[in-house]
């Protein structure tokens, strides 16, 4: 392999990753690969119980593993104890001590490796004043703000100079306002430090601003591994479409096809469409500054699936409004329609995606998008 097309060396490898938190129950994380190149930030995202948390646990060491293995730099950590691995762990609570200065919550671990008094508190002050928290070394986490609390759990973290900082939901302890901060130094630290982040979320938004890699997982599978733009621009599945949202799913006679609602094309029943496109009707309509969001029902499909959205800049909105109630007719460029893949399986059981589990495909939207 030449030097271009060579992957960049992966500071995280995943093979056939196991957990199965009792015998014969449904695996937590099951047979999961994955590579995470050095100096990336990668985001874990998922809806709550995929695994993404076991998942980042076990490359933690703070929970065994069933099967599989973790390699960092080429090195089987699978079985080593969580301080002798190179990786540390950043939580959603920040879990600082209560009863400890800023200084004494960094230094914490060097105090536990017996590092002289001196030296640890040289190298916990160098690493507050890194983080912009120097100068509040001596206060008490009680008297620190949220941001604050999150610099000195990053510091704290990256005293025992870990390759790769894991972080569980390191952002969701903040209100709206704050996370979007943090979220922002969340991503100047890690280009600036040069390490390899793994950082769990439930937030399609959070991971979308930060990754460089995203890896959508379900079901203790993954179901998509990619940049934010792959992602959200070529959703592999139904489930992936739906998870990150933004997206309308229809059955075409040759499958799913996914089609972001700020692609779809709107128009009244009544005007020049006729009856080109799918009827649907519009059930409510929110308006949301640059944009107004569209809820419509397609007419004829079954309930579970009729929801979808057409997204507008304000301007076309009011160049020609919508209101509850309408009857329009909707379309799209085919250049927009992502076929949809069957999704993440186990090993035996038939994709989601499979003739069987497929919904009757509309006629009308085959005959429009062909
Ligand atoms: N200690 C445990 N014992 C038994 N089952 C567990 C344990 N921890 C997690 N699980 C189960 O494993 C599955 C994956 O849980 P996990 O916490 O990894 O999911 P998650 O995607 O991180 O969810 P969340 O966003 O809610 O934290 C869930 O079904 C959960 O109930």
């Amino acid at each position: 392999m030449d030097a271009v097309s060579a992957p960049p060396p992966a500071a995280v490898e995943i093979v056939a990753l196991t957990k199965r938190y009792a015998a014969g129950a449904q695996p937590a994380v099951d047979q999961i690969d994955l590579r995470i190149a050095s100096g990336s930030y990668c985001c874990l995202l998922g809806p709550s119980g995929c695994g993404k948390s076991t998942t980042l646990r076990m490359v933690a060491g703070h929970e065994s593993v069933s099967a599989g293995d973790i390699l960092l730099d080429n090195r089987n950590i699978t079985n080593l104890p969580a301080a002798a691995r190179g990786t540390a762990m950043m939580f959603q609570s920040f879990a600082l001590f209560p009863h400890l200065s800023a200084l004494d919550n960094v230094a914490f671990s060097l105090k536990m490796k017996s590092v002289a008094k001196a030296e640890r508190h040289r190298r916990a002050k160098n690493l507050l004043e890194r983080v912009a928290m120097g100068h509040l070394a001596e206060r008490k986490p009680a008297e620190l703000s949220g941001g604050q609390q999150q610099r000195v759990a990053l510091a704290r973290a990256l005293i025992t100079e870990p390759r790769v900082l894991l972080l569980d939901e390191p952002l969701s302890a903040l209100d709206p306002f704050l996370r979007i901060q943090m979220r922002a130094e969340l991503r100047r630290w890690q280009k600036e430090l040069g390490l390899t982040f793994i950082h769990v979320t439930h937030s399609q938004e959070e991971a979308m601003a930060l990754a460089d890699t995203m890896v959508v997982m379900n079901h203790g599978l993954i179901e998509q591994v990619g940049s934010p733009h792959q992602v959200y621009n070529h959703p592999a599945s139904e489930f992936v479409a739906r998870f990150m949202g933004g997206h309308n799913v229809f059955a075409l006679n040759d499958g799913l096809v996914a089609v972001r609602n700020d692609h779809m094309r709107i128009a009244p029943s009544t005007g020049e469409a006729g009856d080109m496109g799918v009827p649907a009707h519009v059930t409510d309509i929110e308006y949301q500054g640059t944009y107004v969001l569209i809820g419509l029902r397609l007419t004829g499909e079954r309930p579970e699936r009729s929801g979808v959205s057409v997204l507008l800049s304000e301007q076309t909105f009011l160049s020609r409004p919508y209101e509850v109630g309408d009857s329009v007719r909707l379309s799209w460029s085919e250049t927009d329609a992502r076929a949809l893949g069957p999704g993440a399986t186990r090993p035996g059981e038939p994709g989601n995606g499979s003739a069987a589990s497929r919904p009757a495909p509309m006629a009308a939207l085959a005959a429009m998008a062909a």
